[in-house]
């Protein structure tokens, strides 16, 4: 899974168990499944982000999936954002401690705060907010060719359908996907719902796991989705305090 960065990911793993827990970013509980839970299953993104892109993981808590994410992919720049100034202080030791301060930085503040400051090409976040309001935070902070990627467990279609009429609004041209990524861990898949923010939206590696659309979404698409950058439905504040 993470190559050349094993050591890393271990340090990262002691990292999570000791002063994670200690500081209240990590719960005790989660120590005896840190790999299998949050490290190697958040690493089952590397499969759906396309070669050489820039990410920002929005709300990225002790680091998560962002880390994972770094590490397992060499050739991303990720950018941390992460409100709580204790999180923020973590990560930013982590980020040092790991040496992977020339392609990972740490941001502090909001999403809906961050617009015309911060963007990338792909969004990634885990345990932010359902997906309609995590679309409206992230869509404004995606390239016009970029892609958000929200790891969901089995709510992925449920959460598909409620924010589909908010997605088309904001001009998301097509129902979104539901990737299923393997983690290397016996019936650990991790679940992922991709929202491309535009046509043209970067394409997913050849071994980009398994997509398909997300079985709801489509239910309530009676109407065509608006044009993006129409001024019809992004224009009416994409999301700004939903
Ligand atoms: C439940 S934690 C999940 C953390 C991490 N993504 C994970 O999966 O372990 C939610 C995180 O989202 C952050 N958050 C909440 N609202 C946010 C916002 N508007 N913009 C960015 N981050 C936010 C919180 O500070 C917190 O760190």
């Amino acid at each position: 899974m993470f190559g050349e960065a094993a050591e890393l990911a271990q340090r990262y793993a002691d990292l999570l168990a000791t002063d994670g827990v200690t500081r209240g970013l990590i719960g005790p509980r989660e120590v005896p499944r840190l790999w299998e839970r949050h490290i190697l299953n958040c690493a089952g993104l590397r499969e759906v982000v396309p070669e050489g892109a820039s990410v920002l993981d929005i709300g990225s808590g002790a680091g998560l999936p962002g880390i994972p994410l770094t590490l397992a992919r060499p050739d991303l720049m990720v950018t941390l954002l992460e409100p709580l100034e204790r999180r923020y202080h973590f990560l930013r030791e982590v980020v040092s401690e790991l040496q992977l301060g020339d392609r990972c930085r740490v941001v502090r503040g909001r999403a809906e705060d961050v617009r015309g400051e911060l963007a990338a090409q792909v969004l990634t976040a885990r345990a932010v907010a359902p997906l309609e309001k995590l679309a409206g935070w992230a869509l404004p902070l995606t390239t016009t060719s970029g892609v958000v990627l929200a790891i969901k467990g089995r709510s992925a279609d449920e959460e598909v359908e409620q924010a589909w009429p908010a997605l088309q609004r904001w001009g998301v041209p097509a129902v979104p996907t539901v990737v299923t990524c393997e983690t290397g861990v016996p019936d650990e898949d991790l679940t992922v719902v991709r929202v491309e923010r535009g046509t043209g939206a970067l394409r997913l590696p050849t071994a980009g796991g398994k997509q398909r659309p997300a079985s709801s979404g489509g239910k309530k698409s009676g109407r065509r989705a608006a044009e993006p950058g129409s001024g019809r439905g992004r224009g009416s504040g994409a999301g700004r305090g939903r």
